[in-house]
């Protein structure tokens, strides 16, 4: 024990025994709700997953993973993978950007901060970039909060405001993409009367300009540097609603894949390109797919595409979005502090953990569940594995992804015997779910069964215990529906495919060999939530959990 009185030692579990192996498998976007046509999870076949549910209410149930009970602003908000690993990993529920930079926004506090009077220094000669995705989604930034931080930079001096939009219908309605330009024209109109030069300068859509993560697709990067920092871009437009709808009229393309495009004046010149002097701040809240942005507008060391004209400006996250790498050095709005995570805690008591996904999940289960932290804690207690994940296509095309090769890798260390903990996440019915394309996701969902199916084998093979859960819905419903549930149609009666995540709650199922007689799910946490499982965990692996994690929803019945 420290000076401090602190000590990472956690206290032996009273009646649980230690050195059980533990698969602690997350379904990415596979959450519980009625058995109909647009559940791809009841459609496909499942029988793994179905086997678990069986053990329902004493080894299966379901938690909340949306809302308050990730720490997002409020129940109407749907949970999503950042804050559902955090929760997962923390074990305690924190106030996620979203709701941090409200409050901030509320207060007038983010004008106050460093990070604002770092830009502001730019206003006065340069150009103030925003940079980021357009929409209401809540899962990586909000519109109202893009709109009050025009509003609050022109009060405080910003002159001359480009906006560099990333088109979404991944988190909201394929289509949304040009109300949310009209809104945002509309504000920018309204500054143009006041006398500040603002207009929208660039766009593209999400997946396919700028928000890669994890480093899966650089190429994603470029094609928003090139649209934002040098102005070129393969399509030019004057006016972005125009430019948005235009887009969108080319065979199979969609909001979050639209390409790249600048807009011009008369003479067919790029309005905004970044240029010396400017300020550019990424306004997305989330953190994995503002990363490669990140580094490509801050390092001076890098090399990953050529970037030609390298502009020195005054550049700000929303957040900083990797605390580790203290990337952006200069944030509007300070990130949550999770720290004492379990992952950090178990390594401390010596459990060994082996972690795994493919590259788009991959930091879902390592950084995103470490508390936005990268790296290990311990790198001889612990090990990570990415799985390349292909890149350059919609994962439609090839709905199994890596499934298999994930599981055979947990597999592996499971039955290798060198770890204590196998962690992964299987990304199938999260990013086939996001494409829309129910047929895919109901294969996804089946690849995603089978690999936990051979999971599952692994761990009765070793005597251990599983931990089987999901970070937020998807896959369990593709249409949108009204107030009463019912698909909602659209203007030509046609239903609208839901490519977003969901409101439901999620299963989490435990058992195996290795589960003490008697260990059960309490009854008295009904309305437990993602942050109750490191708790969970803990005590699965022989240890009670620190007193302020949220409880944990197991007990230890008489049997
Ligand atoms: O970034 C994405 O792909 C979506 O906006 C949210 O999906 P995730 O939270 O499951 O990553
Ligand atoms: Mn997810
Ligand atoms: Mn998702």
């Amino acid at each position: 024990m420290g000076s401090s009185g602190f000590s990472w030692k956690l206290k032996d579990h009273p009646k649980l025994p230690k050195g059980k192996t533990i698969a602690m498998v997350v379904l990415d976007g596979w959450g519980e709700a009625k058995a109909n046509q647009y559940n791809c999870i009841h459609v496909a076949e499942t029988p793994t997953m179905d086997s678990l549910k069986n053990g329902a209410p004493e080894k299966w149930r379901l938690v909340k993973a949306h809302g308050k009970a990730v720490g997002l602003p409020t129940d109407d908000d749907m949970g999503n993978s950042e804050v559902g690993h955090n929760a997962l990993g923390a074990g305690r529920i924190y106030a996620q950007g979203a709701k941090l930079v409200d409050s901030a926004l509320e207060t007038g506090k983010i004008y106050d901060g460093e990070g604002f009077k770092y830009i502001k220094e730019s206003f006065e000669t340069g150009t103030l970039h925003l940079i980021g995705l357009l929409s209401d989604g809540g899962v990586h930034s909000r519109l109202d909060q893009v709109q009050l931080l025009l509003k609050g930079a022109s009060e405080r001096g910003a002159k001359r405001i480009r906006v560099h939009i990333l088109t979404d219908g991944r988190d909201v309605l394929d289509g949304s993409s040009v109300g949310f330009v009209e809104t945002l024209e509309n504000d920018l109109a309204k500054l143009r009367e006041k006398g500040i030069d603002a207009q929208v300068a660039s766009g593209g859509g999400r997946m396919y300009v700028t928000m890669d993560r994890y480093e899966n697709d650089w190429d994603v990067v470029k094609r928003g540097w090139d649209a934002q920092v040098l102005g070129e871009a393969p399509y030019k437009f004057k006016n972005p609603v125009e430019a948005v709808k235009k887009l969108r009229e080319i065979p199979n393309t969609s909001d979050q894949y639209l390409p790249p495009f600048v807009i011009v004046d008369d003479k067919g010149k790029a309005v905004g390109p970044i240029v010396d002097g400017d300020a550019v701040v990424t306004f997305n809240f989330r953190a994995d797919r503002m990363v490669m942005i990140a580094k490509s507008l801050e390092y001076e060391d890098f090399n990953t595409f050529d970037r030609v004209r390298v502009p020195k400006i005054r550049y700000a996250g929303m957040l900083q979005y990797d605390g580790e790498l203290k990337l952006p050095s200069h944030y509007l709005v300070s990130p949550p502090e999770m720290e004492r995570t379990s992952g950090e805690y178990l390594v401390h008591n010596g459990v060994r953990t082996f972690a795994c996904s493919e590259t788009v999940k991959f930091g879902h289960v390592t950084f995103f569940w470490n508390g936005n932290r990268s790296g290990y804690f311990n790198p001889e207690m612990e090990e990570y594995v990415e799985i390349p994940s292909d890149s350059g296509i919609t994962f439609n095309v090839k709905p199994n992804m890596k499934a298999l090769e994930i599981a055979e890798k947990a597999r592996d260390a499971i039955l290798s015997g060198k770890f204590d903990q196998v962690r992964v996440n299987l990304p199938n019915s999260d990013m086939v779910g996001h494409t829309g394309d129910i047929e895919a996701t109901v294969v996804a969902c089946k690849a995603a069964d089978e690999a936990v199916k051979m999971i599952l084998d692994a761990i009765e093979q070793v005597g251990g215990i599983y931990v089987v859960t999901a970070d937020h819905g998807n896959a369990e419903d593709m249409v949108k529906r009204d107030k009463k549930g019912e698909p909602q149609l659209d203007k030509n009666g046609k239903i609208q495919i839901l490519t977003s995540h969901t409101l439901e709650p999620v299963p989490i199922a435990i058992g195996g060999p290795g589960l003490a007689p008697g260990v059960r799910f309490r009854k008295d946490v009904p309305n437990g939530g993602l942050a109750n499982v490191a708790a969970t965990v803990m005590n699965l692996h022989g240890f009670e959990a620190p007193s302020d994690y949220e409880t944990t929803l197991i007990e230890v019945g008489d049997n």
